[in-house]
């Protein structure tokens, strides 16, 4: 639990490596024919989820003074994959583990067993993989076999990235996308670290007659990389550009892509569609004036933004939308609740109709406890919120912060905010 008080952070502040592009790098450096380094300067649950798993198949991970060394290793006559809470851990390493090892058991923690999985292990199952069950304690049997696979495109694209990062080792293999394909930015995230690790994947992009799909060639493998740069995390640099548009304060972070692929750049968009500033010098981008403008955001291709955003919209007068949020019910929590009983819990405004959202923001928020209900994201709207609360925000659940961020109140408090623990 913490409370947090409106005292407002500005100034700069050093980014956090990406958590996706750390799994994808780290995923393919176990997988490659030769040692990695890994430049890494912080880590969390869920990257250290998939560094624990990975050394569950074999590979050899080190890390130290902010470098992984991972040196691909035997696979062992068992595998154990471990994810705790992370979704994007178990979807990518399901079929990368059932690419290189008969005998997997697979554990998982908090929501993630109840997550969805049906349309990726029907298709593992249809391609040479048995299950000791449908969800998560369970053990995989028998090596996945290379060929066609379809997926539909609306629950996860994680089960896109685990079949691309698996394919390699199991021959030619074409992912066909059975309906338009949401979050595919994280797709291309895979993709791209997947040409960093030495394996081109052809994408043919949809048309009226064909179906999105990505293939794999014969022959690909993965080569080791050294000293290989994970990217600023777009994800959370919003929770700081959020709060700049809020306060009318400026922040600046450092060591950002503006033209990385990731989902949540879209942010720097919508900072703008409020009506702040995004200015760039070199890595370093720096969010200036307040936001004024109410959002209109559609989910599909960033559900990881609506908590944030929501914060940002209670900052600002008028009603902001927050479209098609279907698949935000299926994350660490059902996600288009926790936001709407959050900001109703801080005395906000908001409607809910169907999968969208709206929040008729005020400017100003009462205060008071708000439930994290165990997602990272939500603490994180939770502190963003108290900036502009009357009274102190008092955040139950907020621990799960670690799951993708866990110095981020250290951080906070760095910058002039006051995040303290109960
Ligand atoms: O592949 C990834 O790294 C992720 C993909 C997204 O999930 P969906 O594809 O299920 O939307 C995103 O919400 C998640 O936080 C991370
Ligand atoms: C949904 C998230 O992660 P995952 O799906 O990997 O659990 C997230 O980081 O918000």
């Amino acid at each position: 639990m913490h409370s947090v008080t409106n005292a407002i952070p500005t100034g700069t502040i050093a980014s956090i490596p990406a958590k996706a592009h750390a799994h994808r790098a780290l995923i393919c450096a176990a997988l490659a024919n030769s040692p990695s380094t890994i430049l890494l300067s912080r880590t969390s649950k869920d990257i250290d989820a998939t560094m624990d798993s990975l050394r569950g198949l074999g590979a050899h991970v080190i890390y130290k003074n902010n470098i992984v060394t991972v040196t691909p290793g035997p696979v062992p006559a068992k595998g154990n994959v471990v994810p705790h809470e992370s979704g994007t851990t178990l979807r990518l390493l399901l079929p990368v583990a059932a690419s290189i090892c008969n005998d997997v058991d697979v554990d998982a923690k908090g929501r993630l067993p109840d997550r969805p999985l049906e349309p990726m292990l029907g298709e593992m199952k249809a391609h040479g993989v048995t299950f000791s069950q449908d969800k998560p304690p369970f053990t995989m049997t028998g090596r996945l076999q290379g060929g066609n696979f379809s997926m539909v495109g609306d629950v996860s694209s994680q089960f896109f990235s685990g079949l691309l990062l698996a394919a390699p080792q199991i021959g030619l293999s074409t992912i066909t996308s059975t309906t338009p394909l949401q979050s595919s930015d994280y797709v291309t995230l895979t993709t791209e670290t997947m040409r960093d690790f030495g394996v081109e994947v052809e994408h043919t992009l949809p048309d009226a007659n064909i179906n999105e799909a990505f293939t794999v060639p014969f022959g690909a493998s993965f080569i080791g990389r050294d000293n290989y740069q994970i990217e600023g995390d777009w994800s959370n640099a919003a929770i700081w550009m959020v709060a700049a548009g809020m306060t009318g304060k400026p922040i600046t972070i450092t060591g950002m892509n503006k033209n990385s692929v990731q989902a949540d750049r879209r942010i720097m968009q919508v900072m703008i569609d409020a009506g702040c500033d995004v200015a760039w010098d070199g890595m370093n981008v720096t969010v200036t004036g307040r936001a004024s403008k109410p959002i209109h955001v559609d989910l599909e291709q960033m559900p990881d933004m609506l908590p944030v955003m929501a914060a940002l919209a209670c900052s600002i007068s008028g009603e902001s939308s927050f479209i098609k949020g279907a698949r935000l019910r299926l994350k660490e929590s059902d996600r288009l609740v926790a936001v709407a009983n959050l900001v109703r819990d801080l005395g906000g405004t908001v409607r809910e109709d169907g999968d969208d959202l709206y929040i008729i923001g005020s400017g100003i928020l009462k205060g008071g406890q708000g439930d994290c209900v165990n997602d990272h994201r939500l603490v994180m709207a939770g502190t963003l919120m108290a900036l502009i609360s009357e009274n102190p925000v008092t955040l139950k659940d907020s621990e799960a912060i670690t799951k993708s961020y866990p110095d981020f109140f250290e951080d906070w408090n760095l910058l002039g905010g006051n995040a303290q623990p109960l």
